[in-house]
This record gives structure tokens, sequence and C-alpha cells, in this order.
């Protein structure tokens, strides 16, 4: 598996927090290094950003290039329970046990100080991996999140497939509009960016609504920035990456 990690000049005197990012379908790790223009703010905020690949690659598991929004490119940050899938495709246990072991041991970061954000289908996993494990980031934000996977399209098939049929497994626990009414840990405020133009909102994919009404109803706050004009990319991203990072960083500097 590849990561990328940005350590900025402060890591040479300290130990720093550190900022997991997760990005969306078809990315590979490079997507947000090159596009995202993370690292001033990075530097500015002395915070270590990570951001892993979107899948396992190169496993020549069969019909895993055939699709981009499954397969390769598309992990959906679930534990797969399906064969062909199950064997590799365990991205949430990747992201929450096995990188953070890796980032500890091999760099100056302080321990148990992180936070996680993503896009799209990385935001559907930051959202994910916060709520399944409370305590474990002390922060959570999301660009354009996938916020109700079992209703929408991309959600579906990524679940039936990695996950198997609905009726007989539980996509509740992967669903961060379910996951959050069920949530029980240290006060968590779910920080959310959704440009208004985006296509993928008029399409339903990202169903940000139904995630504030669970969270009026679980009383779990939630800040929605609602941005006009904007769309799903990359150059949105970069507009408001910095008041993601300052985010984080109120929080993982205390
Ligand atoms: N091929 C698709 C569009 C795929 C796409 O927009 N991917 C987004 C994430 S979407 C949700 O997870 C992305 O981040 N792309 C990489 C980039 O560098 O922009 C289509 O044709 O619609």
């Amino acid at each position: 598996m590849k990561f990328g990690i940005y350590l900025p000049s402060q890591i040479e005197d300290k130990k720093l927090p550190v900022i997991y990012w997760l990005s969306g379908l078809t990315c590979s790790e490079a997507n947000f290094i090159e596009k995202s223009g993370a690292q001033r703010y990075a530097q500015e905020y002395g915070v270590v950003i990570v951001n892993p690949d979107t899948s396992p690659r190169g496993l020549n598991i069969s019909g895993d290039k055939d699709n981009w929004d499954f397969g390769e490119g598309a992990g959906f940050y679930v534990d797969a329970t399906e064969e062909p899938w199950k064997k590799n495709y365990n991205m949430f246990s990747y992201v929450t046990k096995e990188l953070i072991e890796i980032i500890s041991t091999n760099f100056n970061v302080i321990e148990g100080t992180q936070s996680i954000m993503g896009h799209s289908m990385g935001g559907h996993g930051a959202l994910i991996c916060a709520l399944k494990n409370p305590g474990l980031y002390q922060s959570v934000s999301a660009f354009a999140p996938i916020c109700n996977p079992s209703k929408c399209a991309w959600g579906r098939k990524a679940f039936e497939g990695y996950l198997g049929p609905q009726e007989t497994s539980n996509w509740s626990d992967w669903d961060a509009t379910e996951l959050v009414k069920v949530y029980n840990g240290p006060p968590l405020c779910l920080f959310i960016d959704q440009g208004a133009a985006d296509k993928f909102l008029q399409e339903e994919q990202l169903l940000p609504n139904n995630l504030v009404e669970a969270c009026k109803i679980a009383k779990v706050p939630i800040i929605l920035n609602k941005r006009e004009g904007y769309d799903h990319s990359y150059f949105y991203i970069s507009s408001f990456i910095g008041e993601h990072i300052k985010h984080h960083s109120g929080y993982l500097q205390k």
C-alpha cells in the first residue's frame, strides 16, 4: 500500500499531530498531493498530513479494474466480507489501525493525537472512521461526503459488492447517517463542506440533508458549509482546505 506524507519543518525539533486525508473514487495517493494545495497550511499549522491510496492495487482480482466506482481506486473504506474482496479489501482496518501504527512507529508524531478528513467517498470514509471509533480522532471533517451510502447508487453498488445484499448484511454499520444515530462517545462535531453546484449533489449521490436530519435527532453537532457556485473538484477542495486544517489544528494543538 502506498501513502503520501507531508512533514512540516517543525518536525525536526518536536513531535507533531497528524491529520489523515481520505481521497475519493478513482484517486490514488497522488491526487491530494498534486491538487489540494494542503502543504502550505500543514506547514503553517504544524501538522503532519498522511494520505493513503483508496484501495489495494495490483492484485488482479477478477473484475477489479472493470468499474471506476468499484474495485481498484474505490475501496470505500469498509472491511469487505464478500468473496473475492474480503482477503484484501479491508480499508477500514488499514486506515484506523495498520496505517496509524506505521506512522507512529516511523515518524516523529504525537501518538494518539490525530484527526481525519476526506472527500466524497473519502468523506464517507472519514465520517465512519470517526463515528465507529469514538475518541480515536480529535476531530473529523469532510468535503462533499457520501453521507448516506445505503441510499445512493455509488454506495449501494459498493456495499452490495463488498458487504453483500442489504437484506442479509449490516449496511447500517458502515453508513454515517445510521452510525450517527447510535454514536456514544466523547463530543464530536461533524464539520462538512458542500459545493452548491456539485453535479453529484444534484444526482443524489451525497445526500447531506439526510445526515443533518439524523444529527438533529441524535443531538450530534454538525456544521454544514454550503459553498455557492462550487463543484466537486479539487479546485473546490483547494479553496477551502486551509479552513479545514485550521479547524483540526484547533483540536490538535490543545
Ligand atoms: N470518473 C467519474 C468522476 C470521478 C470523480 O469525480 N472522482 C472524484 C471523487 S468522486 C467521489 O468519491 C475525484 O476526486 N477525482 C479525482 C480528481 O483528481 O479530480 C465521472 O466520470 O463522473
